[in-house]
C-alpha cells in the first residue's frame, strides 16, 4: 500500500493554488504538509480526498484505504458520544469503540449528545472518528485545532500506534507536534505561477 502523488496541481475557487508537487507515503510512513495560510494546503487534502479533482497530475491510491478529517469534524450533534462513534463502526463494518473511548478520553462523555461538548473535546471526539475506521491512510487537515497540550499528546500516540500497525498519515499542521518521525514537505516552492500573479490583496491595501 502506498500514496503516491505526481506532478499534482490543484485550484480553488477556479484559481490554481499549487502545482508540480510530488510525494510518496508508504506503510508505517507519516508526511506533514507546512507552509503559510493560504497556500492551499487545504486544497491538496481535499483533492487527494477525492472531494475535488486536480487541475492535473496523478495521485495514485485506493480511496477505500483512505479517511479523510477535515476542519468541521462530521459529527451528529444530537447522537451521544457513544452512539456517533457506533454509527462510525458500523458505517465502516468495523468492531468496537473501546479503543476510541480510551484513546482520547472520551469514556466519561459518552452518554453526552456531541453537541453539548466543549470544541476540544468535540475535536478530540472526531479524532476518535478514525480509529473506529479501519482504514489504514489519514488524511488530516489541522487535527490539532482546540486541542490542549494532553489531547495533542493523546493525538501523537494514536498516530504513532496507527503508523506501528502499517497504517500512514498524511496531514496539514503549523504545529510542532514533536512527531519526528513524520517527513515533513514545505509547500511553498510549488506555489502556482498564476496565484504569485494574483496581486488582488495589494489592489485593495
Ligand atoms: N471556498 C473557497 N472558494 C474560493 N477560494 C477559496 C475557498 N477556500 C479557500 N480559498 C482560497 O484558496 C487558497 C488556498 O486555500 P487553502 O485553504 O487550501 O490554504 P491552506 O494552506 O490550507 O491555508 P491555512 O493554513 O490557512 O489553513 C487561499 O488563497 C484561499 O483564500
Amino acid at each position: 500500500m502506498e500514496l503516491e502523488v505526481s506532478e499534482l496541481s490543484v485550484a480553488r475557487g477556479g484559481i490554481p493554488v499549487l502545482e508540480g508537487l510530488n510525494f510518496r507515503l508508504a506503510a508505517g510512513h507519516a508526511l506533514i504538509l507546512r507552509g503559510p495560510n493560504g497556500i492551499g494546503k487545504t486544497t491538496v487534502l481535499r483533492t487527494i480526498a477525492g472531494l475535488q479533482p486536480p487541475l492535473a497530475g496523478r495521485i495514485s491510491l485506493d480511496r477505500e484505504t483512505m479517511t479523510y478529517a477535515a476542519h468541521a469534524d462530521g459529527l451528529k450533534a444530537t447522537l451521544t458520544v457513544e452512539e456517533n462513534l457506533s454509527f462510525w463502526a458500523a458505517v465502516f463494518g468495523t468492531g468496537g469503540i473501546d479503543a476510541a473511548l480510551d484513546g482520547f478520553a472520551l469514556r466519561d462523555l459518552r452518554a453526552r449528545p456531541a453537541g453539548a461538548l466543549s470544541a476540544g473535546q468535540k475535536r478530540r471526539l472526531g479524532l476518535a472518528r478514525l480509529l473506529v475506521t479501519g482504514r489504514p491512510v489519514w488524511v488530516l487537515d489541522e487535527p490539532t485545532v482546540s486541542l490542549d497540550v494532553e489531547a495533542v499528546a493523546m493525538f501523537v500516540r494514536a498516530v504513532r500506534a496507527h503508523l506501528a500497525g502499517g497504517g500512514m498519515a498524511l496531514m496539514a499542521t503549523h504545529i510542532d507536534l514533536g512527531l519526528d518521525e513524520a517527513a515533513v514537505l514545505d509547500v511553498g516552492p510549488f506555489r502556482a505561477r498564476a496565484a504569485q500573479e494574483d496581486h488582488f490583496d495589494e489592489v485593495f491595501l
